[in-house]
C-alpha cells in the first residue's frame, strides 16, 4: 500500500518583495519520512517552512497538507514546530518548563481555557518522551541550550502531531549533546512514527540521520534516498553553495571539515 503524502508542494514561489526567494519548488513528503533539508545561508529553506505551516502564502502553485488544500486545512495540531529560536530563554524567564509545554496546548484548548489534570498528564508525558520529566519545575531559563531544545520538542510534542518540522534545532546545543539529541529525533521517527522534517546546516552528518535530504537554492537541486544524496558529487554541492565545501558523508571522519570554511 503506498503511503500517505503528508506534504505535497507543487510549483511553489514566493517573494517577500521585489525577489523570488523559493521558486518554482515541488516536493513530496511521505509518511515515516525523516527529511533533511539543506542549503547555503539565505536559499529560503525558513520561507518554505514558512510556506508549510501556513504563515505565508504562496504567490504561485499549491501546497497539500495530510491531502488537503492548505487553504483549507485546519488540523494543525497535527503540524509541531520547533523554531531556530526556541532555546534561547535567558535566566529568569518566568516559565516553568512544565509551563512552556503546556502551552502547546493553547491552539487545541483555547487562550482563555483553565488547564486541568489531563493537560498536565499529557505535558508530563511529552517530557518523558524527550527525558526531561525531572526538570518540569524548573525555570525553562536556567536550563543549557541543548535541554531547552528538549523541552520545546516537548512543547511540540504535547498535542500528538504526526508531523514535526524543526528548523535548525541543533544551533546551541552542545557539540557532544548533539548525537544524543539525534537519537532523540530517530527515536520519534522509528519509534513514535512521527514524520519528521528538519532544517540543518550539517551537511556532513545528516545522512547518518535522515532517511532523505533535500537540497535547495531558491529551488530544489537535489532530493532523493539518504544514500543517493551521498553519490551527490562535491562539485554539485560546490555549484549550489557558491564556494568550496567538503562533501561530509559518512566517511566525515576522513575529511572533517567544517562546511562553513
Ligand atoms: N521577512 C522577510 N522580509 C524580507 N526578506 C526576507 C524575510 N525573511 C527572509 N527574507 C529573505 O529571503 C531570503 C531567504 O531567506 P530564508 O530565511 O528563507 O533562507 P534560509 O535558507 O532559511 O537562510 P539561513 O540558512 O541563513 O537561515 C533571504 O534573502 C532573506 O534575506
Amino acid at each position: 500500500m503506498s503511503k500517505q503524502r503528508i506534504v505535497e508542494i507543487e510549483n511553489v514561489s514566493y517573494k517577500y518583495e521585489r525577489e523570488w526567494v523559493v521558486q518554482d519548488v515541488n516536493l513530496t513528503i511521505e509518511e515515516g519520512q525523516f527529511l533533511g533539508l539543506v542549503g547555503p545561508n539565505g536559499s529560503g529553506k525558513s520561507t518554505l517552512i514558512k510556506l508549510m505551516l501556513g504563515l505565508v502564502k504562496p504567490r504561485r502553485g499549491s501546497i497539500r497538507l495530510f491531502g488537503q488544500s492548505i487553504k483549507q486545512f485546519k488540523n494543525w495540531q497535527e503540524v509541531g514546530f520547533v523554531s531556530q529560536k526556541a532555546n534561547s530563554f535567558n535566566s529568569g524567564f518566568p516559565a516553568t518548563v512544565l509551563e512552556v509545554v503546556m502551552s502547546g496546548l493553547v491552539s487545541r484548548i483555547g487562550m482563555f481555557k483553565f488547564f486541568n489534570r489531563k493537560h498536565r498528564d499529557k505535558a508530563i508525558q511529552a517530557l518523558k518522551t524527550v527525558g526531561m520529566e525531572q526538570f518540569s519545575n524548573e525555570n525553562i531559563g536556567d536550563l543549557s541550550g541543548g535541554q531547552q531544545q528538549r523541552v520545546f520538542i516537548a512543547r511540540a510534542l504535547v498535542s500528538d502531531p504526526s508531523l514535526l518540522i524543526l528548523d535548525e534545532p541543533t544551533v546551541g546545543v552542545d557539540a557532544e549533546h548533539v548525537t544524543e539529541f539525534y537519537n532523540l529525533l530517530g527515536r520519534l521517527n522509528k519509534e513514535e512514527g512521527i514524520t519528521l522534517l528538519m532544517v540543518t546546516h550539517d551537511i556532513g552528518t545528516i545522512t547518518e540521520h535522515a532517511t532523505h535530504v533535500v537540497c535547495m537554492n531558491k529551488t530544489v537541486h537535489f532530493h532523493g534516498a539518504s544514500e543517493e544524496y551521498e553519490e551527490f558529487s562535491e562539485q554539485d554541492l560546490n555549484r549550489l553553495y557558491g564556494h568550496s565545501v567538503h562533501q561530509l558523508t559518512h566517511n566525515h571522519e576522513h575529511h572533517g571539515v567544517n562546511p562553513h570554511d
